[in-house]
């Protein structure tokens, strides 16, 4: 079980990056952390891995205490695995001998097999023999991600994982590799900005904002009851809308065009989606979004109605 207890750190002296964080994990797991970029998430993973040194508090992997590095020659704990934005692999090897570097040379047999089944969840198999220096960004972060899982660690750190994937793989990589660390009951924390990482995947979603956590909860719950729009807009293009003074927070499929005179509204924008349009509008001098299945026109007056 992963302990994060009351943790500060800055990069500057007064200047904090994250403040009192507290959270925990446990074996098999699976974390999203989400907020705006530069709210401290890849400092986060990289203080659980050991790569910085805290200021305030600790952290604990079962009964082991991550340490930064000032405490290791090596710093990063052993039984932990983290694949950064940057991938830092061998550029001169192939795809192949880039995973296998982390397997036993004694056990050739074992380290050909576990390599393919790696290569079957990236979905790299036809790549094995090229350099990484020949692969595109994305491939190159599917090895990275394949790389870490070679010896198998028991927590995964993962920065933006599918940050370069291309969204016809993205979704397939997903669900390969999500189900594999289920599988493997190996615990996972996925820093990204992606609401399907967290939505379809996380057990458990952090929120980070101005230094601190304010949200911690089930994705399903922390989407269905946003405290904030802050916490809201990391999953669609909310709205905030004040009805007899009182602020709603309504997604765009929450808000319903209907033939009786509700909310009047006035059609700005009409953006093609694939399967329904997002209509821009405005009621009562806000902005606001909803999603129709068909297209609207500039001008046109509608009713909608918040069906929450
Ligand atoms: N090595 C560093 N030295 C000084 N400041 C840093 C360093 N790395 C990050 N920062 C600062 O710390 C803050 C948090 O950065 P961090 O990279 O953790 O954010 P993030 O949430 O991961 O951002 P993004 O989503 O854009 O990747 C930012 O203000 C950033 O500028």
């Amino acid at each position: 079980m992963l302990k994060v207890k009351t943790i500060s750190f800055s990069y500057h002296k007064n200047k904090p990056v994250l403040k009192d964080i507290n959270f925990s994990l446990q074996q098999g797991e699976h974390l999203c952390i989400m907020g705006e970029s530069g709210c401290g998430k890849s400092t986060l993973l990289k203080i659980i891995y050991g790569l910085l040194d805290l200021q305030k508090g600790e952290i604990f992997w079962n009964k082991n205490r991550v340490l930064g590095p000032k405490h290791y020659l090596v710093p990063g704990m052993d039984f932990f695995k983290y694949v950064a934005q940057d991938f830092d692999l061998m550029p001169y090897t192939s795809v192949s001998e880039n995973i296998k570097k982390f397997l036993s040379r004694f056990y050739p047999k074992e380290s050909e097999k576990r390599t393919q089944e790696l290569l079957d969840v990236i979905e790299m198999t036809a790549f094995r023999n090229t350099k990484v220096k020949n692969l595109s960004g994305g491939q190159k972060q599917r090895v990275a991600i394949a790389r870490a899982l070679a010896k198998e660690p028991e927590l995964l750190l993962l920065d933006e994982p599918f940050g370069q994937i291309d969204n016809f793989k993205k979704n397939s990589l997903r669900r390969n590799l999500f189900s594999y660390l289920k599988e493997k009951n190996i615990a996972c924390i996925v820093a990204t900005h992606d609401k399907d990482d967290a939505l379809s995947f996380a057990d458990k979603l952090l929120v980070i904002r101005n230094k601190k956590i304010i949200a911690n909860a089930t994705p399903k719950e922390i989407y269905n009851a946003p405290k904030e729009k802050y916490v809201a807009s990391l999953f669609d293009d909310v709205n905030e809308i004040t009805i007899n003074n009182k602020k709603h927070l309504v997604y765009p499929h929450q808000l319903k065009m209907v033939e009786k005179p509700e909310l009047k509204a006035t059609v700005l924008n009409s953006f093609f989606k694939g399967s329904y349009w997002l209509v821009e509008a405005v009621l009562d001098e806000q902005k606001v979004f909803f999603n129709s299945s068909s297209d609207l026109q500039k001008g046109e007056k509608i009713n909608l109605l918040i069906e929450l």
